[in-house]
């Protein structure tokens, strides 16, 4: 006779397979939906272009969102104290008749799901969790969370169910608790991929999610509490309870590095929702790749709010008054700019309140107004009317040396120009900065070495002096265009199309490194390119130019994204693919606004959510809040970790300049990531930072204390390869030793080999990352090494598919790995940034395993450590 547990699992089976026939049902569905939308042939007018591409796109995210629902359709299922069962899953789904046959985890009706305890049931009696492979039930497991009702008691009671402080009936068969669920996913091996955790979301993190969208939320809370892993399911959360909003805008998510990024770009697709932009705080100016590096203490004074003031004194100081009256040839005459011509003019440019390029055009109106009056009057025979006068300004206008004259007074200027000054000019540093920064801060800016003599900048438009009467050759296309309206009033803007070139000289420095334009920014640069971009506008040919470019890209995507339709939809033969794009070539709206945001500074998005927000600077916060107006965010991060010199220690600190006290801190308080043992160690460093701070509570326990390994107890001969490698290449003086190589070596191999497929880590001071890694890639062939590449960020990316990865603490903020290799925890206590909380991110980050490589004496709050 079958049991009880045998007879639960058959009907549970019988029901998903119902689950399953019915997304099929309604896949098929939907794809004959999309199909037919495709194929219509519609009127051919925009309107119904705009509604045909409408439905498409709603079908096509309807059909990926079924598609990501496949995995762990349904997870576990609500018994009501009514007697109803209420099945929760990925996403909601009916029945043929109309009737919810499962909801989606996100409705409210799932709340109780996660929130039921025995003490405050939420009207359940029983929550049970359902394992599933592919489409197969493989366990179920029963939380009992009140008086059975009597048309589950026996079921109930024969599963002998385990659950959440039910224990009475522990060490049942194969039936597990909630609690056993959730131990069973995070004792996983890592995959360097982060996965979603809708099956066993804690109460404390369900509650965080489903907070009210409006507003800052602050998720504080140490590190491995699933601060990330909530973020991520709010903003599936939001996305889903206010689609129509956010579809429009959009959602921000920055995270602190590409590595990050990749870790966790897996767990809103599986999810179902791809409506969020990811970025770095180094790709957050659209057409920068900040891939620089700099001195922590250059990063930390570039981040600033000094730098605001100092950015607009900088814009400021590119509009400017001549010493003396201008006296420019122009054909017989000779034409007069008096300083107060100027003045006058730049007060009227200033007051038009527009960004200076644009705002240009009113000083320009008002010179120009100024220098055709001074030819009327020096030509014979009195009057013109308005015609003969503007084809005067236009000449004067394509007159080089009357352009270079008002160049100079008001050039037009990129970001990467104003910004790029300030940092290989030092007079334009110190001009803008004034008394702000003090010389040894300003030679900390500078991309020339301090000792450089002090070398007088050209202007913008006085490095190429153009004298005497050319005209511009008639191919400089809009030089023939006046840059601004000649009729109307003088405030007013200037009809479109008529646009000055955009005279963009580049920015060299006598004796700087590389022209401003080519320098290699760094990711604390880019708050302050946005500032500048902020208080410039785009120069109008960029714009121009940006939008083509755009226009192009976008219609590369399309004939890529109807290949795919294609594809999807089996339609080879009948439609082709790029027919199909040039059908879609009317206004587009397939792309998503995620899409479009990605590429547009000025996209306000609906909401933001920043990982790791403790490591965000003010000049960085100012960024972030213009791509976000409506200041709709979640912020998670954990001040402990802060890495950044200087950095505030509370989050009224770090938010209050910009928001003052408009947010509220949510916490969260246990560490799902650490075992106990792990984080009894890092809870001495975390004391030694302040004693005041709280220490995570570790959910479970590696049943393994974390081992020191001293260097030199590994003999170089012990490691096969290593003295063979140091005789073609032996140790630079200031690297790591042959000693240091042998103990890494022998704790990653012995790690990799015990994490069985999972991920170690070996975490280094950054000077060292480099060399370790070369030689465990040449040590370890059999083990796949992450390796370095030329460019940085894909080096990072690819750090997450290795086995073991080298990597320096700042790299690995955020991530977790079944193993971490620390060497020489003492020499991260001398970088620059803040040491402590650079070793308690490093040792916080192993899900199972810690080893600790050192040669001398250890930090006196890591003694504790074993010997190996
Ligand atoms: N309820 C849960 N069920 C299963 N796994 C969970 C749960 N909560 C957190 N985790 C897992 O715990 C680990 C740590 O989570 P996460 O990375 O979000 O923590 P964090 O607070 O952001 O850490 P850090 O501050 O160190 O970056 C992840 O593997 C996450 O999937």
């Amino acid at each position: 006779m079958p049991s009880t547990q045998d007879v639960e699992r058959a009907r549970e089976q019988a029901y998903l397979d119902t689950l399953y026939t019915r997304l099929d049902e309604v896949r098929e569905i939907t794809r004959e939906q999309l199909r037919g939308v495709l194929l219509a042939v519609g009127t051919g007018t925009p309107q119904s272009i705009v509604e045909r591409d409408v439905f498409a796109a709603a079908h096509a995210d309807r059909l990926a969102r079924l598609d990501a629902a496949e995995g762990r359709l349904c997870f576990g299922a609500m018994d009501h104290a009514d007697g109803r069962r209420t099945y929760i899953g990925r996403i909601g789904l009916s029945d043929s008749e109309q009737e919810p046959i499962l909801v989606d985890w996100r409705a409210p009706v799932a709340t109780a799901f996660y929130r039921a305890t025995l003490a405050d049931p939420h009207g359940l009696v029983r929550r049970r969790h359902l394992r599933t492979r592919g489409r197969e039930v493989t366990g179920i497991a029963d939380d009992p969370l009140g008086l059975p009702d009597p048309a589950s008691a026996g079921a109930s009671a024969a599963d002998g169910a385990e659950g959440a402080g039910a224990n009475a009936n522990a060490g049942a068969t194969a039936v597990q608790s909630g609690d056993a669920m959730l131990l069973e996913a995070l004792a996983a091996p890592r995959t360097g991929r982060m996965h979603d955790i809708i099956a066993t979301l804690q109460a404390e993190q369900d509650r965080i999610i489903r907070a009210r969208a409006n507003g800052i939320l602050v998720v504080d809370g140490g590190p491995g509490t699933g601060k990330t892993a909530v973020a991520l399911h709010r903003a599936a959360y939001l996305l889903y309870n206010d689609r129509a909003r956010l579809d429009q805008s959009g959602v921000l998510i920055v995270g602190p590095s590409p590595v990050f990024l990749r870790y966790i770009d897996q767990v809103l697709p599986s999810l179902g929702e791809t409506g969020v932009v990811f970025a770095t705080p180094a790709r957050l100016f659209p057409g920068v790749d900040a891939t620089g590096t700099e001195p922590v203490e250059a990063a930390a004074l570039k981040g600033d709010p000094r730098m605001a003031d100092i950015v607009a004194t900088a814009v400021r100081d590119h509009q400017r008054l001549p010493r003396r009256e201008l006296t420019i040839p122009y054909d017989d005459h000779v034409l007069r700019l008096s300083r107060d011509a100027v003045a006058r003019a730049r007060t009227r440019a200033r007051r038009s309140r527009r960004p200076h390029n644009s705002a240009r055009r009113v000083f320009l109106r008002e010179l120009l107004g100024d220098l055709t009056t001074q030819v009327v009057r020096q030509i014979p025979g009195g009057l013109l009317d308005a015609d003969e006068r503007r084809q005067i300004t236009r000449d004067l206008w394509l007159d080089e040396g009357v352009h270079a004259a008002l160049d100079r007074l008001w050039p037009l200027l990129t970001p990467q120009q104003l910004v790029g000054a300030l940092f290989t000019d030092p007079a334009v540093l110190a001009r803008a900065a004034g008394g702000r920064l003090t010389p040894a801060e300003r030679d900390l800016l500078a991309d020339l070495p301090p000792a450089n003599p002090r070398i007088p900048t050209p202007r913008p438009a006085e490095a190429a002096p153009r004298r005497g009467r050319r005209r511009t050759s008639p191919s400089r296309g809009d030089a023939l265009q006046l840059p601004f309206d000649t009729d109307p009033a003088p405030d007013t803007d200037p009809a479109p199309g008529i646009h000055p070139a955009p005279d963009i000289h580049p920015i060299t420095v006598a004796g700087a490194r590389r022209p401003a334009g080519e320098r290699r920014w760094t990711p604390a640069d880019v708050p302050l390119l946005d500032e500048a971009a902020e208080l410039l506008g785009d120069p109008d040919e960029e714009a121009g130019l940006e939008a083509a470019r755009r226009a192009e890209r976008e219609r590369a995507e399309e004939r890529e994204y109807a290949r795919g339709v294609v594809d999807m939809l089996g339609l080879h033969g009948q439609v082709d693919a790029d027919a199909l794009a040039e059908r879609w070539s009317g206004p587009r709206v397939r792309r998503s606004a995620a899409e479009h945001a990605r590429e547009d500074r000025s996209w306000a998005f609906g909401h933001l959510i920043v990982d790791e927000a403790q490591e965000i600077s003010p000049m960085l916060w100012r960024l972030l809040w213009r791509r976000c107006p409506g200041r709709t965010a979640t912020l998670v991060g954990d001040l402990a970790q802060t890495a950044r010199p200087g950095a505030p220690t509370s989050w009224e600190q770090l938010l209050g300049p910009v928001v003052d006290d408009r947010f509220t801190v949510e916490r969260l308080t246990v560490n799902y990531r650490t075992p106990q043992e792990i984080m009894d160690v890092a809870a001495e460093v975390l004391r030694a930072q302040d004693p005041a701070l709280v220490v995570p509570v570790s959910v479970r326990s590696a049943g393994r204390r974390p081992a020191a390994l001293r260097v030199g107890d590994v003999a170089v001969e012990a490691v096969p390869g290593l003295a063979r490698l140091l005789a073609g290449d032996p140790p630079a003086a200031d690297g790591p030793s042959a000693e240091l190589l042998a103990a890494v070596a022998h704790a990653a191999t012995a790690e990799a080999a015990a994490a069985a497929g999972g991920r170690v880590a070996v975490i280094a001071r950054p000077r060292d990352v480099q060399p370790l890694r070369a030689a465990l890639m040449a040590l370890l062939p059999d083990l796949a090494v992450a390796p370095d590449s030329i460019d940085p960020a894909s080096a990072a990316g690819n750090a997450l598919d290795a086995p073991v990865a080298v990597l320096g603490v700042a790299e690995t903020k955020g991530l977790e790995f079944d193993a971490v290799v620390l060497v020489e925890p003492a020499d991260l206590l001398v970088e620059p940034t803040r040491g402590l909380a650079d070793l308690y991110v490093a040792l916080t980050r192993a899900t199972r395993s810690l080893r600790v490589v050192h040669s001398g004496e250890l930090p006196p709050f890591l003694r504790s450590l074993d010997g190996d």
